[in-house]
């Protein structure tokens, strides 16, 4: 997501691994149950093959177990999902989120289901994707334009900011009915929040420190904290104006502020002893994870896999020829061709194998104590599911684990929406991701309509092997350095 999040200084590192060390004495080993085996600190996702697909670690004050193998991962997200659907409290959730009053990060219970349950009805359901399908088709329409006019004059376009463009203009009118406001900048408040989201915050591990705020994180959390309920209430305001509301006319369609709006008081379900009453906050917060949850996933793998397609031309080849055979070089690929083009899917689900956008998944927290696999987990364990490590295992995916190959998925047609546990991109379970349709839905189309209407090449001078595959590790794993390269027209009739 951001190239800072794993940028600690080398300063604060110091003192964190001091505090490590100090937590450690501080707080003894009190139990004789058998841990299981790890080592006392960071990195996490390499050491996996070291530890075995149980390892533990001490961070600061919380112990954390890292899941790295598809039949442990099973274990923690299906044989006993209910003790593990809950997730931590962070710093930034807190201040931001309205205290976890969202989606993504509040503790399971009765409030998270009836959350989960009106955003997946009311916001995520098969029907309501297909209803924003003109408004994916007209904003893609628009990047294909822009497109065509770098193909005119060769010019070498920067594919990573114009996907991230995409997708964000599509969340932020689906969600909020515009993509842009000239009283304030909803983007770069996204941004900032979607930073603090990703940074490593030292007071999440070690709490006493928050009082010393020592990497500033504390003081922009309140300043976007407030800035950002700002704009929602400007937008709020704006879509109760009964006179906006005419003006949208009966048969527009609501966008999700809309819908959340015309819920207001009423219980989120019914059905529920619990009965939770809709209001402001709730909205609000519910807005903010919405597009937390959409606004980078798919435009971080529609950059790997152009990056993954330029470096491999037989796949790109195969790919456009499938294009080509199933919808014509006369017009451009729709929504409904998806389900025709199995190479096109395969090229998806082979890019979010390699490149799963959480690679730790969102982490979880235990709710009670439990031993599983033989191993003491203690209640309040941060649980890091470590989907990067799965989708890269030679022992799961054979010798060629590492090397872009969508054809794997020919011969095994492994599900990626949370069935199958060698491929957990959208992780699994009751936590797993509401958003596969809307997610996969627009990361296909896009893909297949940057390869079907244009050939890319890479910048003059630049070879397939020259093309930086490095990734920023951090809440998601976009490339360290953008995408570069030079679109051709290839339709018929396009120049
Ligand atoms: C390629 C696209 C996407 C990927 C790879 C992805 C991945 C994920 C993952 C790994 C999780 C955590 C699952 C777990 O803990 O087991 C998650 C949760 C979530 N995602 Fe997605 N996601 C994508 C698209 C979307 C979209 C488009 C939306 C909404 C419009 C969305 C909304 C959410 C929400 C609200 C949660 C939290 C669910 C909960 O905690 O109950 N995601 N996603």
């Amino acid at each position: 997501m951001l190239p800072e999040t794993l940028a600690i200084p080398a300063i604060l590192l110091g003192i964190f691994i001091l505090i490590l060390s100090a937590s450690y004495l501080l707080y003894p080993k009190n139990s004789v149950k058998l841990l299981p085996p790890g080592p006392k600190a960071l990195p996490i996702i390499a050491l996996a093959a070291k530890y075995g697909p149980i390892m533990s670690l001490k961070l600061g004050q919380i112990p954390t177990i890292v899941v790295s193998s598809p039949e442990k991962a099973e274990l923690f997200l299906k044989t006993h999902d209910t003790i593990f659907a809950s997730r931590p409290k962070l710093k930034a959730t807190e201040t931001i989120s309205y205290g976890g009053k969202g989606l993504v990060f509040s503790k399971y219970g009765a409030y998270w289901r009836n959350v989960r349950k009106l955003v997946t009805v009311e916001l995520l359901s098969a029907s309501k994707v297909e209803m924003f399908a003109p408004l994916r088709r007209a904003e893609l329409g628009l990047l294909v334009k822009s497109l065509e006019k770098a193909s005119a004059s060769h010019e070498v376009v920067d594919v990573s900011e114009l996907a991230m463009e995409l997708i964000e203009n599509v969340t932020y009118k689906m969600v909020l009915g515009r993509n842009k406001d000239d009283r304030f900048n909803l983007k770069g408040l996204i941004h900032e929040y979607s930073y603090l989201l990703g940074a490593f915050n030292l007071a999440d591990y070690v709490p006493w420190l928050e009082v010393f705020d020592f990497q500033g994180l504390a003081r922009r959390m309140n300043k976007v904290s407030k800035e950002l309920d700002h704009v929602l209430e400007m937008i709020i305001k704006d879509h109760e104006q009964p006179s906006n509301n005419e003006e949208k006319g009966p048969d527009k369609k609501k966008v999700f502020v809309d819908t959340l709006l015309s819920l207001m008081h009423q219980p989120m379900d019914p059905h529920d002893e619990h009965q939770h009453i809709i209001d402001r906050t709730n909205i609000k917060a519910i807005i903010i994870d919405i597009i937390i949850g959409a606004y980078d996933t798919s435009a971080v793998t529609i950059e790997w896999a152009m990056s993954e397609l330029l470096r491999h031309p037989r796949v790109m080849n195969k790919l456009q020829n499938e294009l080509e055979n199933v919808v014509g070089l006369n017009r451009e690929v729709e929504e409904t061709d998806l389900e025709n083009l199995p190479y096109l899917n395969m090229v998806v689900k082979e890019t979010l194998r390699l490149y799963p956008v959480g690679p730790l998944l969102v982490p979880r927290e235990s709710i009670e104590d439990v031993t599983i696999d033989g191993y003491h987990i203690k209640k309040k364990s941060r649980i890091l599911i470590n989907a990067w490590a799965i989708g890269r295992n030679p022992k799961v995916w054979s010798n060629n684990a590492n090397i872009f190959y969508p054809e794997r998925f020919e011969v095994s047609d492994i599900s990626n929406r949370g069935k199958d546990f060698r491929l957990i991109p959208f992780g699994s379970g009751r936590r797993g991701c509401p958003g596969i349709q809307m997610g996969l839905t627009s990361t296909t189309t896009i893909l297949g309509q940057l390869v079907h209407c244009f050939n890319w090449d890479l910048p003059v001078g630049m070879s397939h092997d020259d093309l930086d595959m490095n990734e920023d590790f951090g809440l998601s794993i976009p490339r360290s350095q953008h995408l570069l390269a030079r679109p051709t027209c290839r339709l018929l009739g396009r120049t």
